[in-house]
């Protein structure tokens, strides 16, 4: 049955439903819930989280992208958004509502001092995750991307318990180094029984801006090769861009610069082989468009 939280069983008389109830009554509004992961800091797990949920709206489908990497989030500065959340009278969150058809919600948006070191051992990180997925107005969507911090910690084991349905992607890059962590995250997801949608390849070589040439900075080839040997699927490399780090650091993602780059053509294959993967057969709601 679908949740429309006048109808629905467990919503009626709101207040008596337990927490868990209550998220599962959010939870059924959203149709996909992808949880982006990485076994190792700095591979541009962020960057990833960021661009599929802009390309997946790109493509019309309605996205939410929620950021709990609670010690070092970034999504709100590298999609310039500012100041805080709002809260209803009812306490629900009102997420970010970067495009008509992307909600963010983070909790540097919540937060008044951003360079605040975050202290929190893990039952303050569920209860905090918990509150995003229960507080937040989501309302319907396609799909729900999650940020997640680097490794296997508190953060996707409370996804993997809060959300069983939930499916990972799994990012890395090239060298061997990042693939070994890698290979900790695929066991995690197996551990704890999270599906997981495939892995992606970020910083994946890059295009030389003056003659086009590919150059294999970190090698190639390896995060191919892992998801043959870890037996999960493949789902598209990103190109190394500098525009993404300059775009990160003022705010502005490069998907929305005009012209075609081989970041962007990779991004949207990316959120294509995403669909694909999911059997996102449907067209996407069609919501006016963005930017
Ligand atoms: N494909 C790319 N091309 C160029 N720069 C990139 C790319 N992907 C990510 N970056 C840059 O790499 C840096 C780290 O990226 P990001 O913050 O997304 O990584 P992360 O894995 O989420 O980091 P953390 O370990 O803090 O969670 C950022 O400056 C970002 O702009």
């Amino acid at each position: 049955m679908k949740c429309d939280e006048k109808s629905c069983a467990s919503c009626v008389g709101a207040g008596k439903k337990s927490k868990e109830e209550a998220i599962r009554c959010k939870l059924m509004r959203i149709r996909h819930k992808l949880l982006v992961m990485s076994g190792k800091g700095g591979v541009g797990k962020s960057s990833v989280a960021t661009y599929l949920a802009l390309g997946l709206a790109r493509k019309g489908f309605r996205v939410g992208l929620m950021d709990i990497d609670l010690h070092g989030p970034s999504i709100p500065r590298m999609l310039g958004l500012q100041g805080l959340l709002n809260i209803t009278s009812e306490q629900e969150i009102l997420p970010h509502q970067y495009m008509p058809n992307l909600k963010v919600v983070s909790i540097e948006s919540m937060i008044e001092d951003t360079d605040a070191a975050m202290i929190w051992r893990g039952p303050l990180k569920h209860n905090v995750i918990q509150q995003f997925l229960r507080d937040c107005k989501w309302d319907d969507l396609d799909f729900l991307v999650i940020d997640s911090p680097p490794g296997t910690g508190d953060e996707p084991l409370t996804i993997s318990r809060l959300i069983p349905e939930a499916k990972a992607i799994i990012v890395t890059t090239p060298q061997e180094v990042a693939l070994s962590d890698v290979r900790k995250s695929i066991n995690f997801c197996r551990k704890v029984n999270l599906d997981m949608l495939g892995l992606v390849e970020n910083m994946s070589g890059l295009f030389c801006p003056h003659c086009n040439e590919f150059i294999p900075i970190f090698r190639t080839g390896g995060g191919k090769r892992t998801s043959k040997l870890m037996n999960i699927p493949f789902l598209g490399e990103l190109p190394f861009d500098p525009r993404v780090v300059e775009g990160g650091d003022k705010g502005r993602p490069v998907l929305e610069e005009d012209g075609d780059s081989p970041f962007k053509k990779a991004v949207l294959a990316f959120a294509d082989a995403v669909t694909a993967r999911l059997n996102v057969k449907d067209e996407p709601t069609r919501v006016e468009s963005v930017h």
